[in-house]
């Protein structure tokens, strides 16, 4: 799966960039504030259909522009797609799949899967759990067909449950009449067993895929980490000791009282530990950038080994807490599993061994301009 062509319009600074990028490796090196990591935030939306930098499309609109639109053509080695998204100021969105076009961005993200790692990767272990689950769910989600529809059916059964639970908060607080109770308890037992059934669904599904990419992460960091030998584990949302329905049972109360649920899948978490102590408290920032490097790169292994699908991979910053050995490590990783490598460097001569690869294109961004270097 690569991106053949890309046209990128009224993004950021960068007025109308076209691309036609290297199959293996693509060197973007220009000064700072040229527009590099903007042209990864727009190969990022066609991934993801957002941004990496901000939640806010509109700030990714040029200032003078009220619309900005990054456009691809895909060979998937089956056939060539193109694919377009564009992104409006009041926040609509365009997205067209080979002349198909469509306004939900669920059509977009199973089309290309595109990996990303910048100065901030660490913040995979040392942010919150929902960072880890979002993890989670992009490797299941390109590797199980299933995972996408399972995962949207069991966030709208945890909404009813949570709405739910605030109406039995609203009755002990007094502010709704006791009278509904009854309605309220046989409308439980319902969502409770659709609860029970889709979060058992998606655990299996999760435990499953971290039993798959442990041991290509452990082989991962003999390269990357060799100094430390970290443990992965995952943690379903729950007590281990004790089944979901127990747990559930057992914090009925308390969820009454508090509103939500707080047990199950949504909970879900991945433990990194060295000796027994959670990673993100011993190791040093560019050690932990390394561990997420392991794990991003095991689920590249993964992708490629499960269904044969290669990914494209932003690498934003090389230079960034990386020394030259690591970087070298990284990069020929991410080649040998035939992904697609855009990286972004202040200068060239941050990739000296970059000589090593054949199939390369070197692009000099200069004030939102692009150049490709002959
Ligand atoms: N909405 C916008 N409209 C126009 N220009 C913008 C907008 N948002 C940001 N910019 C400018 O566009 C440029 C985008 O820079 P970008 O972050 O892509 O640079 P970079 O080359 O990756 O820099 P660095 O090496 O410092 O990370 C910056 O000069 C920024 O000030």
């Amino acid at each position: 799966m690569k991106l053949d062509k890309v046209h990128i319009q009224h993004l950021r600074n960068l007025d109308a960039v076209s691309l036609h990028p290297s199959s293996e490796i693509n060197i973007i090196y220009g000064a700072n504030g040229s527009g590099k990591s903007s042209i990864l935030e727009a190969i990022h939306y066609l991934g993801f259909g957002r941004s990496f930098r901000t939640s806010k499309h509109k700030n990714v609109v040029n200032y003078d522009a009220d619309e900005f639109s990054v456009f691809c053509t895909l060979d998937t080695l089956e056939q060539v797609k193109k694919i377009g998204l564009q992104r409006f100021k009041d926040d609509n969105v365009k997205i067209s799949i080979d002349g198909e076009h469509s306004n939900r961005l669920s059509d977009l993200v199973s089309q290309i899967p595109v990996q990303i790692f910048t100065p901030q990767s660490s913040d995979l272990l040392l942010g919150a759990p929902s960072s880890r689950r979002r993890f989670l769910d992009w490797g299941l989600f390109h590797v199980e067909q299933s995972y996408a529809g399972l995962s949207n059916t069991f966030l709208k059964i945890l909404k009813q449950k949570n709405a739910l639970l605030r109406k039995h908060q609203s009755i002990s607080s007094g502010k709704m009449s006791g009278k509904h109770n009854e309605e309220l308890i046989r409308e439980e037992v319902y969502w409770d067993g659709q609860f029970l059934h889709y979060a058992e669904l998606i655990d299996a599904l999760r435990e499953a895929y971290i039993e798959s990419i442990k041991p290509h992460f452990y082989a991962n960091l003999t390269q990357l980490l060799p100094e430390f030998s970290p443990e992965i584990s995952y943690y379903r949302g729950w007590e281990r000791s004790s089944d979901l329905r127990s747990s559930f049972e057992a914090k009925r109360v308390r969820n009454r009282s508090f509103g939500y649920v707080s047990v199950g899948p949504h909970k879900a978490d991945i433990k990194i530990r060295l000796k027994g102590v959670d990673a993100a408290e011993v190791l040093s920032r560019g050690q932990l950038r390394m561990l997420v490097a392991a794990l991003q790169l095991a689920q590249i292994n993964h992708l490629n080994e499960k269904v044969g699908k290669t990914c494209v991979f932003l690498l934003d910053d090389i230079g960034a807490e990386l020394d030259l050995g690591k970087r070298e490590k990284f990069i020929n990783n991410i080649i040998a599993n035939d992904a697609q490598l855009f990286v972004t460097a202040i200068e060239k001569q941050q990739i000296p061994f970059i000589s090593n690869y054949d199939n390369k294109k070197m692009f000099h961004v200069e004030h939102g301009h692009v150049k490709e270097e002959i």
